[in-house]
């Protein structure tokens, strides 16, 4: 029987993901609670998007304990779905649809109630996609896609929002945004998760840190140990 802390949104033990011969995962333990904010930091190859897979409900678990929001990833998988808000690392958009028609879909697919139009066209604005609200996707930049990646994780306020490399080729507007966004979810109580190779940005939205190597987690630490020139040269430390 799986033990989980009352406040705590994610809990991971002993994870492991496999694909054929390929150990893509293979021991991480990580936990998030209400409130807070933990970035996964680790290089190329390291497991960070497979361990968001798993806990976004999308790829499953090969062994271990999956708990987020309170239901166990294996057995509750659509729960888990429900629960979440999840930007992944690519893809995720229709090319034919607009940002409009994306949130539309999204608040129909969740039975949102009808605030969610007021709240999807202010996300939209502070994301400054609010011009290209009726632009089909396909013609959008890297950056613009992102923007609206994170806007859709978050349209439904979920208990636990999972960003995979949110802030990938995106400008200082849509960085400023997604920090709104991670602050917003926080204080609402939510987890948060962020996944990304740009540490000083991880740092600034999250209090902890967990640095993943060979599908393994290495390392977990606060923010503040991570800050600076000093974080720069233990988290170079942890990579070799
Ligand atoms: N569907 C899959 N089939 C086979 N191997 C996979 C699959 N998905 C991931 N992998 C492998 O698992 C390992 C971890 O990949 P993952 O994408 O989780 O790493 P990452 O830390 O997110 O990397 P990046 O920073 O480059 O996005 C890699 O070796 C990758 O090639």
């Amino acid at each position: 029987m799986v033990v989980v802390e009352a406040d705590e949104r994610v809990h991971v033990r002993g994870l492991h993901v496999r694909f054929g011969r390929v150990e893509a995962v293979a021991g991480v333990d990580l936990s998030t609670y209400a409130g807070q904010a933990t970035a996964l930091l680790g290089r190329n190859g390291a497991g960070k998007s497979t361990t968001m897979r798993v806990l976004a409900g999308v790829v499953p678990p090969s062994a271990g304990e999956v708990v987020v929001a309170g239901h166990d990833v294996r057995t509750a998988t659509l729960a888990v779905k429900r629960a979440v808000g999840y930007c992944p690392d690519i893809g995720g958009l229709v090319p034919r649809a607009t940002p409009w028609e994306h949130l539309q879909l999204s608040a129909r697919l969740r039975r949102l109630g009808p605030s969610w139009e007021s709240r999807g066209r202010d996300l939209l604005e502070r994301f400054e996609l609010g011009d290209v609200a009726h632009r089909i996707t396909a013609g959008f930049s890297h950056g613009m896609g992102r923007r609206l990646s994170v806007v859709l994780a978050v349209l439904h306020e979920p208990e636990v929002l999972l960003l995979d490399e949110p802030f990938d080729g995106v400008d200082p507007i849509g960085v400023e945004a997604t920090m709104d966004a991670i602050a917003d979810a926080r204080a609402r109580g939510a987890a948060v998760l962020v996944s990304t190779h740009l540490r000083e940005l991880a740092v600034q939205a999250c209090g902890s840190v967990s640095v993943l190597r060979g599908g393994a987690r290495v390392a977990s630490m606060t923010a503040e140990e991570m800050r600076g020139e000093e974080g720069a040269r233990a988290y170079r430390g942890l990579l070799d």
